[in-house]
């Protein structure tokens, strides 16, 4: 009788049921409940929007379900999103795969449903897709290892994203006109300089000495926390033209992945505008000033204020260009003040042609923490163009140049122009080539004095080398005095196109940024 009243209870609640949900609905939450006490498995829904927001866990799936590992699926969709070079693959509609994890299978399914709005828009009710990952994982792992699954899918997604993400080449370089309505500090163009330290014609042990450096900076998170420094360090790059600085910038950008921010200084008016611009730079970046010496007058304020003593020139109102152009300190402060630590993982890189020219308070540790001297073309170095050029890595003339090539002062770039002249040589004989290297080489060899002279075929002027002693740039630099005196050699084998009004790029740069102090 009580299992009679019972079951009568249980059709009335029913009936109760129904009559404020469908039947069909009722049913099918009764059935997938049942199925669901009964399964194996736990499903788990990851959808793309939740409420009106995009889900960042969809896209972490998505990534990592990307990776090549999952090329296993039975059904992929492929694209090449535009602006990309990469086909993306992603699981189609119904597609299923396989992982493993911590000794566990699971299994991900995408769903795309398309559905009716409920709200009805301006054009009435249009479908819309709803779009959700299905993760499945037996209930006996599920406790073990769903949210270290989880952490992982997420940190390997964003590596895979960082290592994707097409790398950005910004600039600062526009009309003061643009600037002012735009009120966007950088553009950018898509980075795809092709200079790796493979191609970089460089002394091996000074390559190896520049990645050991740059790979315990990226890993340096928890150090520089630690010591309570922000997490930067400043490389400068000093060296005659040609010697490989931009390829080298380059270079370092390819290796960590990093954007680059290249800074035209000359296009900033002020210290105020050189903070807003660092303020719009991303973390892991890489900011480059070439040529700093050509940007600011940056020469070394002690040398100065004792020209300004001794000259009769009546000094400027103190402040009077301050506010109106960039100073030394504005670019200290830009590279270690404040402001230089409202992002991490930046690298700062200056570049010159003029180490003696630059105030040693720009060079002190802690703000270019490496200084990298990019020398002529040096045996080894030359080993690496030849490889990279003729595809040889020795040649019964390699002992003739080996013999020559310090003396000769010929720049990474000349031997390259040689070789990139005569690459049709890399199908036959590089000997032509090499022959042709060793005629130019012996001509350098020949050429300081002409140089000294201010004798160039091509017309331009030798520019007067530094009486900076010595022993002085040993002390801001620490590297070796045979380097600092190449480094000083290039001023006077320097080219400087002139204008008509007789100054160099360079002169006229500097010319409009002095008396900022
Ligand atoms: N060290 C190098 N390794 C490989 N290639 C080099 C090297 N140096 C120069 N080159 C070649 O010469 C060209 C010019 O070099 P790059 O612009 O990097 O020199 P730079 O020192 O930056 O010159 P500048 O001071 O005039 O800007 C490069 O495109 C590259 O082909």
């Amino acid at each position: 009788m009580d299992l009679w009243t019972s079951f009568g209870s249980l059709l009335g609640l029913f009936a109760f049921i129904q009559t404020i949900m469908p039947v069909e609905y009722a049913l099918g939450r009764l059935g997938s409940s049942l199925f669901d006490y009964l399964s194996w498995y736990n499903y788990f829904e990851v959808h793309e929007i939740v409420g009106i927001n995009s889900n960042d866990l969809y896209s972490w799936v998505q990534i990592y379900l990307s990776s090549t590992a999952f090329t296993s699926a039975q059904r992929a969709t492929l694209c090449i999103p535009k602006n990309s070079k990469k086909t993306n693959y992603t699981l189609a509609n119904s597609g299923k795969v396989c992982d493993k994890f911590k000794g566990a299978n699971v299994w991900w399914q995408h769903i795309s449903d398309e559905y009716r709005q409920s709200q009805i828009s301006f054009w009435g009710e249009r479908p819309d897709e709803k779009r959700y990952y299905t993760l499945q994982i037996s209930k006996r792992d599920r406790d073990r290892v769903l949210q270290d699954y989880i952490d992982h899918i997420t940190t390997q997604a964003k590596k895979l994203e960082f290592l994707n993400k097409e790398k950005q080449l910004y600039t600062n370089s526009r009309s003061q006109h643009n600037y002012e309505f735009n009120r966007k500090p950088w553009e950018s163009v898509p980075f795809e300089h092709p200079s790796t330290f493979d191609t970089l014609a460089l002394d091996t042990a000074k390559k190896q000495e520049i990645l050991n450096d740059l790979q315990e900076f990226m890993r340096g998170k928890e150090f520089y926390h630690r010591v309570g420094r922000s997490w930067k360090r400043g490389y400068l790059l000093y060296g005659p033209p040609g010697t490989g600085k931009s390829s080298m910038i380059a270079a370092i950008a390819n290796f960590t992945g990093y954007d680059v921010y290249d800074l035209e200084l000359t296009e900033v008016k002020s210290n105020a505008e050189l903070r807003k611009l660092l303020i719009h730079t991303t973390n892991k970046s890489i900011i480059v000033i070439e040529d700093i010496d050509c940007s600011v007058n940056l020469s070394d304020r002690a040398k100065r204020k004792k020209e300004k003593t001794t000259s009769e020139m009546p000094a400027k109102p103190k402040g009077e260009d301050e506010e109106s152009r960039v100073t030394l300190s504005g670019l200290l402060n830009f590279t270690d003040g404040l402001w230089s630590c409202c992002g991490s993982e930046r690298i700062i890189i200056f570049t010159t042609n003029h180490i003696d020219k630059l105030d040693p308070a720009l060079l002190r540790s802690g703000r270019m923490d490496m200084h990298i001297f990019m020398s002529y073309c040096t045996f080894p170095a030359f080993k690496i163009l030849a490889q990279n050029y003729l595809l040889i890595s020795d040649h019964e003339l390699f002992p003739q140049i080996e013999a020559i090539i310090d003396t000769a002062m010929m720049t990474p770039a000349d031997v390259s122009e040689i070789l990139i002249k005569k690459r049709d040589s890399v199908t036959e004989d590089p000997t032509e080539a090499l022959e042709v290297l060793i005629e130019a080489l012996k001509a350098a060899k020949d050429k300081p004095k002409a140089k000294e002279q201010g004798d160039f075929a091509d017309g331009s002027e030798g520019v007067e080398a530094t009486d900076m002693p010595q022993d002085e740039i040993k002390e801001e630099v620490g590297n070796s005095l045979a380097d600092k005196r190449s480094a000083k050699q290039q001023t006077t084998s320097e080219r400087i196109e002139k204008s008509s009004d007789g100054k160099s790029d360079c002169e006229r740069g500097a010319a409009s940024n002095q008396g900022e102090e």
